[in-house]
This record gives C-alpha cells, structure tokens and sequence, in this order.
C-alpha cells in the first residue's frame, strides 16, 4: 500500500544530497508515551502494548514505550511495568522509557528496560511544576541514574523541555537552553533531545537555539521534540534538518501533551513527518501507510479523530492506492 502523492522518487534523493540535508534521518516514535500520557480516560493496557506491537512493524527505529514515574503524578503511565513486559521486541528496534529518578531507573531495569532517558528542562518553574525540584536537584538526580546506567551499558537520553519557551516563563533564552544540554551530555547522555514543550517556536527561534547548542555539543548528538500549538512544528523541523540535526521525534497521530504544560496540543504527527521527508528525498526506513495504520488503531480505540493531517487527507480522499 501506497500513498498517491508521498513522493519517494529518485530524484527527489538525489535534490536531497545536492542540498547537503542528511541522507537518513531518524525517527522517535513518543506516541505510545508522550501521546498518550495525558489522555483522560485510562488506556486499557493491552491496547498500549497492541500499539506499540503495531508501531514497532513500521520499520521504526526507536519507539518510547511508557514513563517510570510516581503514578499519583501521571495515572496514565501506572501500568509502566505491565507494558514495557508485555510488548513484543523487534530487532533493531531501541524501546526507551523515561526514569526521573533512581527509583523509577531501578524499576525500569527490572521490568526488561534496555534504554532509559532523563528530563530536564532549561526553565526553573517548570521543573518544579514538572518534577517537584530544581534544575540544579534534577541534575543530581540524573547523574545518579547515569552512573547506574554506566555500570549497567545501558544507553540514557536526556530531554531539555521548554527549549522554545515556557509555560510558566515565557522567553527562555538559547544560552540557558545550552547550559543545561551540555550538563546532560557530559554526564553521559548519547543524545540530548530538545523539547518544544509548548509548541511556541518558529523557525527563528528554532535556529537561534539550535546554534546556541551547536556550540556545545556535537550535532550528531542532537534531536528535536516539536510540539504544534501553533502550527509551526514542521516549519521548525525543516529548520533543524536543515542545519544539519537528524534525529526527530514525532507521535503517531499526532498524539500527545505534557500533563504539566498547560494548554499545549499534540506533538507533530509521525506520518506527516515521513511524509515531508519522502517528498525531500530523505530516507527514514519507515512505512508511512503502516504508521496511518497503527494511527488508525489508536484513534479508533481512544475514539478520537487523528491530528495527522497526511492521514486525514489520505483517508477522507481516498488517496490510498
Ligand atoms: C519525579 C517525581 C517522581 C518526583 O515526585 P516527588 O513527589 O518529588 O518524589 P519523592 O521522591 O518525594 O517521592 C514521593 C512519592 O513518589 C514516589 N516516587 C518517586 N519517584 C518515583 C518513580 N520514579 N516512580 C514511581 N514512584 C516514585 C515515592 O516512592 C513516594 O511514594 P509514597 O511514599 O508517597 O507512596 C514526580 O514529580 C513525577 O512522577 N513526575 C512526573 C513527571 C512526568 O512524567 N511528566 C511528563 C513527562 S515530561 C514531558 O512530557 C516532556 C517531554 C519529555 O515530552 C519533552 C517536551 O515535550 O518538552
């Protein structure tokens, strides 16, 4: 199955290469954890795990799987070890959760995890709303989950939210969103995502950050979370592509929201990520039909129409073929 217009063609790769975008970029899939983290209704376990199953046939590299953190925090993740034991493993296919704390990195460790990430923000009042402590504390406490991590091989990622702005704050500034990405890196993060939390970036202040952070830490070692509030995610992840960054995040069906950001919507949607990326000729070793698939599954479980506009258009048009 195939979409009328994704355009995958030769020379769309070739324009890609010429450009000097990457050849491959990496996608994380966060829907089965950020996207349904701030769902009302408790979802059914076995539906997360029939989610995550589906996404993982996709050809998705990595999908995060759920959040060991305080379940009187954040009810919808209290069955955090049940899924993360019951889902199926691909090969090839890296299933990270996140571990504020030592507590939560133990339990995820015990429950089969092989990849954990830590989450920082660059915005005091954030973290405090977030995790109940400063930036200063929170480093602490990821530090001693990284050094555990060491001990054990296991890979850690760090988040940096309110990158682009915060919603508590306002403004945050590119140097204090630098300051923490580098904190994380040199305590062993392999990689530092950089959250949109609230989706107030443009391509502007998505650049103005980026070569803040650049400064810092290798580029190979960055990845962008982009929510879309205001209808500027993938203007801002082309933007990111485009200085050189290929690792994005993204959440089937565009799924999603911090439970401690007010007011922020979903975060970009997976299939039209890959869709704009087929169209620059850039590979990503993902499905799309099979992501609409798996967008489809949630959607009708949560009984919600999807935020994809890729998916909306192909399946209200019939632009499948
Ligand atoms: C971090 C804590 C736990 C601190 O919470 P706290 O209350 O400060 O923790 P505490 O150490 O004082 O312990 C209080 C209770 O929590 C328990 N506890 C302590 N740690 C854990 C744990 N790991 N797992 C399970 N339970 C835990 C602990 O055992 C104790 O239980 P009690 O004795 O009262 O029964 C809390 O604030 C919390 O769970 N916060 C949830 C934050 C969260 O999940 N936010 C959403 C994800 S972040 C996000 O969406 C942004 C991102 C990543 O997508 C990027 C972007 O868009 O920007």
């Amino acid at each position: 199955m195939q979409l009328k217009h994704d355009i995958h063609s030769a020379s769309a790769i070739e324009e890609s290469q010429a450009s000097g975008l990457p050849e491959y970029v990496k996608i994380v899939e966060v829907g089965p954890r950020d996207g349904l983290q701030n769902e009302k209704v408790i979802v059914p376990t076995d539906t997360k795990i029939e989610l995550i199953n589906r996404l993982s046939k996709t050809g998705l590299p990595a999908i995060e799987v759920t959040s060991f953190v305080s379940s009187k925090w954040v009810p919808q993740m209290a069955d955090h070890k049940e899924v993360m034991r019951g889902i199926e493993r691909h090969p090839g296919v890296q299933y990270p959760v996140l571990t504020p704390n030592l507590k939560g990195f133990h339990s995820a460790i015990a429950a089969g995890a092989t990849e954990v990430s830590v989450f920082g923000a660059a915005s005091e009042s954030f973290s405090k709303m977030n995790i109940n402590c400063s930036i200063e504390e929170s480093i602490e406490k990821f530090e001693e989950v990284a050094k555990s991590a060491r001990n054990m091989n296991i890979p850690v990622r760090g988040y940096v939210s309110c990158a682009l702005g915060c919603p508590y704050e306002g403004d945050i500034t590119p140097a204090k969103v630098a300051e923490v990405s580098k904190r994380l890196y040199s305590m062993g993060c392999y990689e530092i995502s950089l959250g949109d939390t609230i989706g107030v970036g443009t391509p502007g202040s998505m650049k103005r950050m980026l070569e803040a952070v650049m400064k810092e830490i290798p580029l190979s070692a960055l990845a962008v979370h982009c929510h879309d509030t205001y209808g500027q995610a993938l203007a801002n992840i082309l933007t990111a592509i485009q200085m050189g960054v290929a690792v994005v995040d993204s959440s089937v069906a565009g799924l999603g929201g911090c439970p401690y950001a007010k007011g922020a919507t979903g975060n970009v949607a997976t299939e039209d990520v890959i869709y704009m990326l087929n169209g620059l000729g850039i590979n990503t070793g993902v499905n799309l039909y099979t992501v609409m698939e798996a967008g489809n599954f949630i959607c009708t479980a949560l009984n919600k129409k999807t935020n994809s506009k890729v998916a909306q258009a192909s399946f209200n048009t019939g632009a499948v073929k």
